[in-house]
Order: structure tokens, then sequence, then C-alpha cells
């Protein structure tokens, strides 16, 4: 046993879950009319409400035990003033610091005027662009930007973009390549004209496989469209930590925006990897999103633990999977802007809290990061929450919305939000079996049927849901949703006691696509492969060379 499992606090739960794990969430609202008060928070326009979750007063408070044993508020602290506590690769962890009007300190040194220099590079970048004094090489203005990077230098960017549609300028469209699949980047460059591109190449280490192999094929394009070596500059910009990468492309520094190394690229957007995000939105929206995220992190460091709503949401994770055996978490926006939320947050959680030792290197014996999923309501609803309300699994839920939409259509927006509620409300409450006969007495079904029946239509219920409600999808809500769940992350890292700022476990398969890629291109025989590997690139090849005769 692990000294998490076996700590007084970690002990507390576990005695206490099986006591309460009997009880019907629904009986906790009868047992106490103060529920939804005393089990939702607010910070700024955003309500956290966990009443729906099935936990009780002690529960909170166990957790909360678990959360200072843990030391949470010293790592807090830590993370903020620059401690390296990404250990396996000597960093700090201050995406923090991207947002701060303050001084962030690392090693000493106040990291925060390098940021400002760099947004400033970016806002005059922007104003360029945007009033035309930057044009491409035959004097017509920039009319789109490509976005080539992937994972965290293309999630972000791509999400933000989305849910910010309506403070998006009109005059320029932002298109995103993250695919090594040529499918991604042909389908948008045969649209585009190369005098009015500018392509951004995002990439934190200008070493990944799939955005340099996009940023060649990108700039073979656009020279074998019109544009000559001499206007790549006028063209081609690059978002990296890696000067040196950067410039044996071809994209000399002054086309460059950098960044740190102590940003993780899942915690990026906040850099110069936001630029598609500035250039969509503009410059002060842009800096409206780090604003928004900036309270959020004010909040997530002064705020008590019981008031904190990153501290909660990452608490309520840990009773949920931890303690209810929750396997997976699902994001539900009741927005449809905020459709790449959760394959933001998949990337966010599973990067992060996918680890199976503790910073020691010791194994753990209790679940970390589990599957994080899911899909807009209401689209969801008719594809996916049939087994939200019937099957086997048990997750947890988040629902989000905003009260307010940005589109004329206020009574979808009621139907949307009618929605929301009724699905946290029968996710709780399920559906009986005398009520279901009740039903089908009452639609006249024959007896014999209706106990045939009877199985089918009952909905079990108690399935926990916790509900944020914000005002409205602007810039700085957004930013501050983003910080919450980003610290949330955090919090369950430090909960579990393992590293959420490295991705070690994405290696392996990248260096092993190296050897099969050049076995493939050189068509050298395989090298020590097990069958089926080597049978797939036998097989393919046969295909290949099938299709090309
Ligand atoms: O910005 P880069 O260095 O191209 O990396 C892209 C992504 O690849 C990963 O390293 C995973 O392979 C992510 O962590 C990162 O966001």
């Amino acid at each position: 046993m692990s000294t998490l499992t076996e700590s007084p606090a970690w002990l507390a739960l576990a005695a206490h879950h099986a006591q309460i794990k009997n009880q019907p969430i629904a009986s906790f609202f009868e047992r106490d009319p103060q529920r939804f008060t005393e089990f939702s928070r607010q910070f700024g326009t955003i309500l956290l409400d966990f009443s729906k979750q099935p936990l009780d007063e002690t529960a909170i408070a166990c957790l909360f035990a678990l959360a200072r044993q843990q030391k949470l508020q010293d790592w807090i602290r830590r993370m903020f003033s620059g401690d390296r506590i990404n250990t396996t690769e000597n960093r700090a962890a201050l995406h923090i610091a991207l947002r701060a009007d303050t001084p962030v300190y690392l090693d000493g040194v106040d990291v925060v005027p390098e940021v400002n220099a760099v947004l400033q590079q970016m806002a005059g970048f922007v104003a360029a662009i945007q009033d035309h004094t930057h044009r491409g090489y035959s004097g017509l203005p920039i009319a789109d930007v490509v976005n080539i990077g992937i994972g965290g230098s293309d999630l972000g960017p791509v999400m933000v973009t989305e849910a910010l549609k309506p403070y998006c300028l009109p005059q320029l469209k932002v298109h995103f390549v993250s695919n090594i699949d040529g499918a991604q980047l042909d389908n948008i460059l045969r649209n585009l004209n190369p005098a009015t591109t500018l392509f951004i190449i995002a990439s934190k280490t200008f070493t990944t496989q799939e955005t340099l192999t996009n940023a060649h094929s990108a700039r073979t394009w656009f020279l074998q469209n019109g544009g000559d070596e001499a206007a790549v500059a006028r063209h081609f910009v690059a978002v990296s930590t890696n000067i040196a990468a950067v410039q044996q492309f071809g994209i000399a520094a002054e086309n460059m925006f950098t960044f740190w190394d102590w940003v993780g690229g899942r915690y990026s957007l906040w850099s110069a990897i936001g630029l598609p995000i500035a250039l969509a939105i503009g410059m002060d929206n842009f800096r409206a999103l780090l604003a928004g995220a900036r309270d959020m992190d004010q909040h997530f460091l002064n705020t008590a633990l019981e008031d904190n709503l990153p501290v909660l949401l990452g608490l309520i994770g840990i009773w949920q999977i931890n303690f209810c055996q929750a396997t997976s978490q699902v994001i539900l926006p009741y927005d449809q802007s905020l459709h790449r939320f959760s394959a933001y947050l998949q990337q966010l959680g599973m990067e992060s809290l996918g680890k199976r030792v503790t910073r020691d290197g010791d194994a753990v014996d209790y679940s970390t990061g589990v599957i994080v999923w899911g899909e807009p309501g209401t689209n969801g609803q008719h594809a996916f929450y049939q087994l939200l309300h019937q099957g086997t699994q048990v997750f947890n839920a988040d629902f989000l919305a905003p009260c307010n939409s940005q589109h004329p259509l206020h009574h979808h927006h009621t139907m949307l939000l009618a929605n929301f509620f009724a699905q946290t409300e029968a996710l709780m409450r399920g559906k009986d079996a005398q009520t279901v006969r009740v039903e089908l007495e009452a639609e006249g079904i024959p007896q014999q049927l209706i106990e045939q029946l009877l199985p089918h239509r009952v909905f079990p219920g108690n399935q926990g849901t916790t509900s944020i409600l914000f005002n409205k999808l602007d810039p700085a809500t957004l930013g501050a949703l983003v910080a919450l769940y980003e610290h949330k992350v955090f919090v369950q890292s430090v909960i579990w006691n393992i590293n959420p700022f490295d991705q070690w476990g994405v290696e392996l398969g990248k260096q092993l696509a190296n050897t099969i890629l050049s076995e493939l291109t050189n068509d050298r025989s395989p090298a020590e492969h097990d069958a089926s590997t080597s049978g797939l690139m036998h097989y393919f090849r046969e295909q290949r060379a099938r299709i090309n005769e």
C-alpha cells in the first residue's frame, strides 16, 4: 500500500464513502432544503453547483482534509513562485506568468517584462496585418492565416477561436492544420491565394514531425503558386522556443515570436502560441482573455480551499475517481461554440494526469487521470447519453452553459438550457419501476408486456453531475474557465503526488514511427518487428503498389 492510500485523510474518505454510497443523491436534497446554496460557489460571473454530486458535508470536509494533508496550498505557492516543480524536465511551470500583471520570479528574475515584450511584438504584428501595413508580396492585404501546429500548438488556438466566433474580425479567416494526413493541408490550400495567405508555424520544440512536414509542404505550395524565396519572409512566421531550428527552417529571427521552456505545450495558448487567436479576435480581446485567466489565478492562489473553484472541481473529481470508481470525465458544454472544449480539456487532462508513478518514481496503487471526452449538448443527447442514463459505466460529468447567448435566437437558448437542467435532473433522479409501471398502465399496455418492458424502461439515476453556469461566453469568461480547468488538473496532480507537466508517454510511438517511416520510404526490409506489424507493413506496401500501378 502507498503512503497516500494508507494516510489518515484517505482512510477517512474511504470509510465515509462506504457509509454514504447507498444514499441516493436525491435524498440529500430531501434532508437539506438549503443544499443548492450550501453546495454551490460563485466567482465573478461563474457559478459552480456541485449539489448534484454524490457527497455530503462530511465528504467535503474529508476532501479538504486530504488537500491539506497533501499540502495543496504549499504546492500552489510553489507553482506561482517559479519552483522547478516539473522535476523530470527540471523546469518551472509558469503559465500563470503569461497573464500576470505583477512580477513573477524564476531564479530570482522577474519574467513578466519578457512576457510583455512578446505581447507587444504580437500587438504590433496584429495591428500591421489589420491595418494592412503588412501586406502580401503582390501588395494585397493578408486575408487568410493558416496556423500549422499540433497538440498544444493547435488545440488551444482552435478551441478559443471557435468559442469566440462572435468576436472574430470579419476581414481575416483563420485556418488550422495539425494532422500529418495531407488531406487536411490540401483541403485548406486548394481554396487559398498565396499572395494573401500568412502561415504561422507553431511548435514549442520545432522538431515535431507533423508540423515540420506540413510547414515544408506549405512552403513548397507557396513557391509553386506565385511566391518566391524573397517573399517567404512576408508570408511565414514562427512561434517557438527553439530559435536555431526556426532559422534552420528558413524563417528569420525577426519573424519569430518566442516563448519559454517553462510554458508546457498544453498550457501555451496564453503565449505567442495564441497569435492566431489574437489575429482572429484582435489584441484587446486577447488581452481580455488573459485578464480573465489572471482573475482565476488570483482566486486560486488567494481563496480559502472551501471557496476555491479549481480546488472544489479537483476534489470532486478525486471523490468520483478514487472513491466512486468513475472511469471517465465527460465534458458537456451546452454551447455549440464550445464544440472543441472537450478536445482541448482531453489533452490538458490526459497528458497531464495520465501517469502511473509518483513524483518519486514509485508505482501508484490508486487511479490517476481518467478518460476525458464529450460533445456539446444537445447533440450528445442524441448520440451517447443512452450510455450515461442506462449503461454500466461510472463517470463524472461537468455540464457548462452561458446564461445569455450571443445570437438573436433567444428561444433556442431557453430550449438549450431547459435540456441542460433536465439532463442533470434526470441523471440524478432516474425513473423507478413504480413510475414506469404507472406510465405504461396509463398508456393501456397489457400487464404481461409491462412486465417485459419494465427493466428496459427503468433509469437507475444517481449519477453525479457538476453544473457550471456563466453569464456570457466573452473572452474574459473563457479565459477564466480555461484557467479553472488548468488549476483543477494541478489540484488533482498534487493529491495523487504525480508530475502533471511532463508527457514522456508520447515518445515511444514517435520513435517507432521514425524507424518504420525510414523502412517504408527506403523500402528497407523491416527491422525487428512483431509479426503483426511486419504483416501490416508488407500488406500496405503491396496495396500501395497496386493503386500506383
Ligand atoms: O509544440 P510542439 O513542440 O510541436 O509539440 C506539440 C505537442 O506534442 C506533444 O509534445 C505530444 O507529442 C504535446 O505535448 C505538444 O503540445
